[in-house]
């Protein structure tokens, strides 16, 4: 069993807090002081919860230009009459697109590995893609596989405005099919963001026909989804697909931990990153 050193963080704070709360409302003898002491802090708790997406937000480069329009886009787009006229397979939910902080982290990968060829396993309206594109040398390309050819027909003005259209292939069509029969050279980059039940499939296909290259850098989304891997799906709000994701995330989690043919840092970026290399 190895050995954890403690750390200081905003979440162990929260943590303190609610503790100290639920310490003072277990008591049967709670005053009106212990009341508003409790309600002081759930507020601080609250307010550091609610502010650290924000804070992280603000003193960070925040994406390149272009991306805020299409940003906007995918916020106010009408999504319920695209499902409803059957042109995209899911109810789309605005909060698919990775946002500019995470687009930027993914990008800012891209640039320390010097990759000139990245997978997007998913692009949805394409942030991430734009991102990335934005910070390739002028031969790279980024392959987005997405099952909807909607989201290309959306996203490829504004990549087209953003001056980065030449570097994005976009291959219509379900993800694995792409994985199992593509035969060109691996990707230095690989960022897995589709369907969450398939990412076991994809991760395989990836290690199995060599599609990272030798010092690659494969980034896995949600992979903390909504929490739920750590609360073994207890969630007050949950739908039934949601526990399904979180449990498959929590095993694609352990699958990934015990892979002997590579290395993981599971890092609390938004919903969860995993960062996985070769061994
Ligand atoms: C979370 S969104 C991707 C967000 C995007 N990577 C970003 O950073 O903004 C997931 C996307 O995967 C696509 N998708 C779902 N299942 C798929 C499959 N089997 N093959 C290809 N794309 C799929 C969905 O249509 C959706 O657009």
């Amino acid at each position: 069993m190895s050995e954890v050193v403690p750390a200081e963080t905003p979440i162990l704070t929260v943590s303190r807090l609610v503790e100290a709360s639920l310490d003072q409302l277990r008591s049967p003898s709670l005053t009106d002081a212990d009341r508003q002491s409790v309600i002081g802090r759930l507020e601080l708790a609250n307010r550091l919860l609610n502010g650290l997406d924000p804070y992280l937000d603000s003193v960070s480069s925040g994406g390149p230009p272009g991306l805020q329009p299409l940003i906007h886009e995918t916020i106010h787009h009408d999504w319920a009459r695209a499902y409803q006229e059957k042109k995209v397979s899911f109810k789309v939910n605005p909060s698919w697109s990775a946002g500019a902080y995470e687009g930027s982290f993914v990008a800012l990968v891209a640039r320390a590995v010097g990759a000139k060829r990245v997978l997007e396993i998913g692009m949805f309206t394409g942030t991430t893609t734009l991102c990335v594109a934005s910070s390739l040398p002028s031969d790279g390309k980024v392959v987005c596989l997405e099952i909807d050819q909607y989201f290309e027909d959306l996203a490829r003005p504004y990549f087209e405005k953003a001056g980065v259209s030449s570097k994005i292939d976009v291959k219509v069509g379900k993800a694995l099919d792409f994985l199992q029969s593509y035969n060109g050279e691996p990707f230095d980059l690989i960022f897995i963001d589709a369907d969450k039940t398939g990412y076991l499939g994809y991760f395989n296909a990836i290690l199995d026909r060599g599609l990272l290259s030798k010092n690659g850098v494969l980034l896995v989304d949600n992979v903390l989804y909504k929490g739920l891997p750590i609360t073994d799906g207890l969630q007050s709000e949950s739908t039934a697909e949601r526990v399904d994701n979180g449990g498959a995330l929590k095993h694609f989690n352990q699958v990934v931990r015990q892979d002997k043919r590579v290395e993981v840092c599971v890092l609390p970026i938004r919903d969860g990153v995993s960062f996985i290399m070769h061994k």
